[in-house]
């Protein structure tokens, strides 16, 4: 076969992330698997965020290999702060009306003759990018939702459809986010156990039934069914009962994950300068690590789109200073409302020999290192997940979406976190980190965390659970002639 046909024969995948910085990095992880496995890959970002990573991680980062490349379509937004996320209602709403046009036209261009690509074979879409189905169906090819989230939330929001159906959201008043109704345990819904109200994801805290944020979560709800299957970045040991759950309700649902370690074991990985980050990564914390004892420094981060109010980061502040550990803090530019950072010159007297604040770093290689002792976390997923691959215990403060859910799952099933109130207090703070690293509790999660950390060794190896997972995906899905 001569490599003109060696190209058009090959499967190509379509990757299309939500455009956020937890979602991208996810997706740019499952496709450079699939490229792996013999795709020639299209990964479409936003204008917006492709110029974010030229700008953050230089003007060649994202020049791929010729079987691996990157398109874009507009987002629909008007200009916005190259160094901040964007607001996700507007983000939300775009993507409901703006996106399937550009998308279709998309896919007509890299399925015309005169390029030098295969034509397309399969869509892989993030689970909340639900236009892509339409697309799929109408260039009659394959269409997989891939959920950067725990299954437990995928189960969660599959589930908002007929929590509105029966009338238990949106809520009736505003008072019911304050006298108890929230405490509700709902008892019905698969694979999950002493859920409440207040488990779920936050969208389900609103009274208004045309909230974007709860409308776009909804329509992805109500869409996925209809698709081949679900892909999940987790894997099957660690939510085996409502990952079995959510496998009556699906053709396929394949948990791939945790993605990091999978990516470990390839051999030859061509695609490794393709980074992550969209904003620059600070890696001088590493040699600052360095210096640090082991398991003895505690990580603060809230992932890329929280934000926090200054008293929050006073009180966050404080508690850390106070608890005398050593704590390295990811401050993004972006955090904290209001835009500046209100740190007073004696708190930064008092933290300068044990604390270090940064505005963004290789997490992963941070919550890898031997002297990292705990995490402070928003429970984000892939921050959960990170953590979960390292051994890392956790001390939960959610702030919405999904977070909520992870940070139940992280404190209750999996015994590897606690929860600390979102009306945050300094004292509080202080006490947290102090049993995290001293104290008995703290001994167990480390333990605990430890074995979690092992049985996601073990589903990445080779014969695991999750690479069996992506080669089914691939020939039972992916390359299927069904
Ligand atoms: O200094 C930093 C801080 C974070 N990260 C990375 O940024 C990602 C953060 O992801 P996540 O923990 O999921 O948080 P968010 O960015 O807040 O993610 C959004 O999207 C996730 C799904 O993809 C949801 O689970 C979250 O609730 C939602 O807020 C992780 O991969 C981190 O490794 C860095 O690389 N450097």
């Amino acid at each position: 076969m001569d490599s003109k046909t060696q190209v058009a024969n090959k499967p190509h995948a379509v990757c299309i992330p939500f455009p956020a910085q937890s979602h991208m990095k996810a997706m740019l992880k499952l496709s450079k698997l699939l490229h792996h496995e013999g795709f020639h890959i299209t990964f479409v970002n936003t204008e917006f965020n492709q110029q974010r990573f030229m700008k953050s991680r230089g003007p060649n980062s994202l020049d791929g290999l010729s079987d691996f490349r990157f398109e874009t379509i507009p987002d629909g937004l008007p200009p916005s702060d190259i160094n901040a996320t964007q607001d996700t209602s507007s983000l939300c709403e775009s993507i409901m009306t703006n996106f399937l046009a550009p998308f279709s036209d998309l896919l007509v261009k890299l399925n015309s003759p005169t390029l030098d690509n295969p034509p397309v074979t399969c869509i892989v879409s993030d689970g909340f990018m639900p236009f892509t189905i339409t697309a799929a169906q109408e260039f009659k090819i394959p269409v997989v939702m891939f959920f950067s989230i725990s299954a437990c939330s995928v189960m969660a929001c599959l589930q908002l459809p007929s929590l509105k159906d029966k009338g238990i959201i949106p809520l009736k008043d505003e008072s019911d986010l304050t006298n108890g109704y929230l405490d509700t345990i709902i008892d019905w819904i698969p694979g999950m156990r002493d859920i409440r109200l207040r488990d779920l994801p936050s969208v389900v805290q609103t009274i208004d039934p045309n909230d974007v944020s709860f409308r776009f979560v909804i329509d992805a709800a109500e869409r996925a069914p209809t698709t081949l299957g679900i892909i999940v970045h987790t894997f099957n040991e660690l939510e085996q009962e409502v990952l079995h759950a959510l496998s009556t309700m699906f053709p396929y649902v394949h948990a791939i994950g945790p993605l990091e370690p999978l990516l470990n074991h390839l051999s030859n990985d061509h695609l490794e300068s393709i980074g992550y980050g969209l904003w620059k990564e600070e890696t001088e914390c590493l040699n600052w690590l360095n210096s640090k004892e082991p398991n003895s420094v505690i990580y603060v981060s809230f992932g890329s789109v929280a934000v926090m109010t200054p008293s929050q980061l006073i009180e966050i502040g404080w508690g850390l200073a106070n608890s005398k550990h050593p704590f390295l803090w990811i401050i993004r530019p972006d955090l904290v409302e209001g835009g500046s950072t209100i740190l007073s010159l004696e708190f930064q007297e008092e933290i300068k020999v044990r604390g270090l604040i940064t505005s963004w770093c290789p997490q992963e290689e941070v919550l890898n290192h031997p002297s990292l002792g705990g995490f402070l976390t928003h429970s984000g997923w892939n921050s959960t997940i990170e953590s979960v691959c390292a051994g890392a215990p956790m001390l939960c403060l959610p702030f919405f979406y999904d977070q909520q859910t992870n940070c139940k799952y992280t404190c209750n099933e999996w015994a590897i976190g606690m929860e600390i109130d979102f009306d945050v207090k300094r004292e509080e703070v202080e006490k947290m980190v102090r049993e995290l690293l001293e104290g008995d509790r703290g001994k167990k999660m480390k333990k605990k965390a430890m074995e979690w950390k092992k049985l996601a060794e073990e589903a990445t190896c080779p014969l695991g659970s999750s690479s069996i997972n992506l080669k089914n995906l691939v020939s039972e899905v992916l390359l299927s002639k069904d």
